[in-house]
């Protein structure tokens, strides 16, 4: 059986859910997946930083309640927080990164996954600023090192997206796709149509862990953007970056906006799209849009998130399914280590046979 020595990148809503999933599944995830996850290290600008090369206890990372530069009372404990130390030597196999998403330049953290990569570790990472921005670097130092680079959850949280649209529609020739993919401004708009204003809205999907630190990203469509980058540059190939996408959020639609479209059977939702047009260039947009009762994005509510990529042979293909929350994302870093792990796997037996 294998074990997985994991570095904690950020340890905010999404990387202290994987501590809680850990702490209550690895039995399961060893009969399971055949591997089990031990935490060596953390890194957070809040609590400080740990090393423990035999492992920190789960269930005492969680409940322990750690208050500002907490983590220097632990043995091998730091009250300031360390990343480039942390990454570079700790004993880890993966970097989970998962800090703040800069939509500016996504630093930190791209650094954390050039750090993370040049010391020979994979990086399974939810934050999406790296995979916009530098996805096409990153992805060549972890071949150059013989490591993976993996982020499924920064487009539709835990929901596959990004692997079922590679994996599963490979050949099916994606012409371009439009989607919800902002849990937090999918559920004000969503509350604002039940009668709740703005501020409110937005306060609930912060208490619910879908927003962003600054929900700005949110709702002024900044995170849609990336998000949109990701997915054309994955899946139509393109080279786009955030710069190159049109972006207007919802921050000027008012309750009567949202509930006049209501009476008229239609919805305001924030779509992200990108299209292939014919002389092979690629547009990405953002933007909010009154959408019929009839159209397949518009019966999606709260922070669920759902894309329709348009194929060339089966021609549209909608997935829906969570866009945010911590359980569910921290899920999408499960995800990319199953597909880590799964690789090695079949590596091994390549190399046995
Ligand atoms: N919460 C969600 O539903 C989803 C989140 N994401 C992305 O996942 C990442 C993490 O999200 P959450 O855990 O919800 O955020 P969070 O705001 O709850 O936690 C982020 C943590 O990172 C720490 N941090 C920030 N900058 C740091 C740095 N330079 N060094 C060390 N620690 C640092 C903060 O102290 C905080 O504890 C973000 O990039 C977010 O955009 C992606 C999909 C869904
Ligand atoms: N803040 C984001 C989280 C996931 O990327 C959202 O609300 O969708």
């Amino acid at each position: 059986m294998k074990i997985y020595n994991i570095a904690l990148i950020g340890f905010g809503g999404v990387n202290r859910a994987l501590a809680e999933l850990i702490a209550i599944k690895n039995p399961l995830w060893e009969r399971d997946l055949g591997f089990r996850l031990n935490i060596v290290a953390v890194s957070d600008l809040h609590l400080g930083s740990v090393i423990s090369p035999n492992g920190l206890d789960a269930k005492t990372l969680v409940e322990a309640n750690f208050a500002k530069g907490g983590f220097g009372r632990l043995s091998g404990g730091n009250a300031e927080a360390d990343n480039e130390a942390i990454i570079k030597t700790a004993p880890a196999d993966i970097v989970v990164e998962a800090t703040f998403t800069n939509p500016m330049d996504g630093e930190p953290a791209v650094s954390h996954c050039r750090w993370a990569l040049n010391s020979g570790k994979h990086v399974v990472t939810t934050n999406k600023g790296p995979v916009a921005i530098a996805a096409r670097e990153l992805k060549a130092l972890a071949k150059a090192n013989s490591v993976h680079f993996e982020y499924e959850g920064s487009v539709m949280s835990g929901t596959p997206v990004i692997r079922m649209a590679e994996k599963t529609l490979a050949g099916a020739e994606v012409k371009g796709f439009e989607g919800i993919l902002n849990g937090t401004s999918n559920f004000v708009l969503g509350r604002m149509e039940e009668g709740l204003d703005f501020a409110s809205a937005v306060a609930e999907a912060q208490a619910l862990g879908y927003a962003e630190a600054d929900p700005t990203a949110d709702v002024e469509g900044f995170d849609v953007r990336l998000k949109v980058v990701i997915l054309a540059n994955e899946l139509l190939g393109a080279n786009l970056k955030p710069e190159d996408v049109s972006c207007n959020g919802i921050s000027k639609l008012s309750p009567s906006d949202i509930q006049a479209a209501a009476k008229t059977g239609r919805r305001w939702k924030l779509v992200g799209s990108a299209v292939r047009n014919a002389d092979g260039t690629i547009t990405g947009s953002v933007a909010p849009k009154q959408l019929a009762l009839g159209h397949p994005l518009t019966g999606v509510n709260g922070a669920t998130n759902a894309v329709s990529l348009n194929t060339e042979l089966l021609g549209p293909v909608t997935m829906s399914g969570p866009g945010a929350g911590r359980v569910e994302t921290a899920y999408a870093l499960l995800s990319d280590i199953v597909a880590i792990h799964n690789a090695q796997s079949a590596n091994f037996a390549k190399e046995a046979a």
